[in-house]
């Protein structure tokens, strides 16, 4: 059976993670004056997402994307390049205006991510970031076109590559959201 190109960093083996990765620079595809952007400290919840949001490169089905704080992210070079995709939606996704690529989007609303900023390690320059250890909004690839009938196989291929999938995020954080939700509204104490 042929195989699906889920994203390369799946696709091909994940690197070695490296317990004392700290962040680093990402950096944009253009060829001459690339965006950088430093994150001074280590993602977290690293993701494969399906969703037709984020940002994929070339030929891949999901896109691979964790979090910062944002006060850990800081524009290093040629950040009049970036605008955000979409202001209307939660996460501001800042990209590359010339290549595509989404630099970083933070959230800046009130709700349980703010504070977060959204970011695609496969743009480090440092290698030793943690892998992808869950898959999002995988029925998600269907509204960018992917074939319905499909689906079985892609979840199949992302078990096989030790990648659950999830529809919306993982238990973990959607336990996380709505206990947020609860202690907002009160029926949970503060
Ligand atoms: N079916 C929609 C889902 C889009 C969506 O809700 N995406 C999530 C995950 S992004 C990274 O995990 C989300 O939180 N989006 C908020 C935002 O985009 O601002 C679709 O595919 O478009
Ligand atoms: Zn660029
Ligand atoms: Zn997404």
């Amino acid at each position: 059976m042929t195989s699906i190109a889920i994203h390369p960093a799946v696709d091909s083996g994940f690197r070695a993670t490296d317990a004392a990765f700290a962040g680093g620079t990402l950096v944009c595809k253009c060829a001459s004056n690339p965006v950088k952007v430093r994150i001074k400290s280590d993602i977290a919840h690293n993701h494969a997402c399906g969703c037709t949001k984020c940002w994929k490169p070339d030929g891949a089905v999901f896109s691979v994307v964790a979090v910062a704080p944002t006060e850990s992210v800081e524009v290093l070079e040629n950040g009049d390049k970036l605008a955000v995709v979409d202001s209307t939606a939660l996460i501001q996704r800042h990209a590359c205006k010339e290549c595509g690529v989404h630099m970083y989007g933070p959230v800046v609303r009130e709700h349980p991510f703010q504070g977060l900023s959204f970011v695609h390690p496969e743009r480090f320059q440092e290698s030793g970031w943690a892998k992808p250890g869950f898959a999002a909004f995988v029925s998600s690839i269907i509204e960018s076109g992917f074939d319905p009938a499909k689906m079985d196989a892609v979840r199949a291929q992302l078990r096989t590559s030790g990648i659950e999938p999830y529809d919306c995020l993982n238990p973990g954080l959607m336990d996380y959201i709505a206990t947020w939700m609860a202690k907002k509204s009160g029926v949970l104490a503060a």
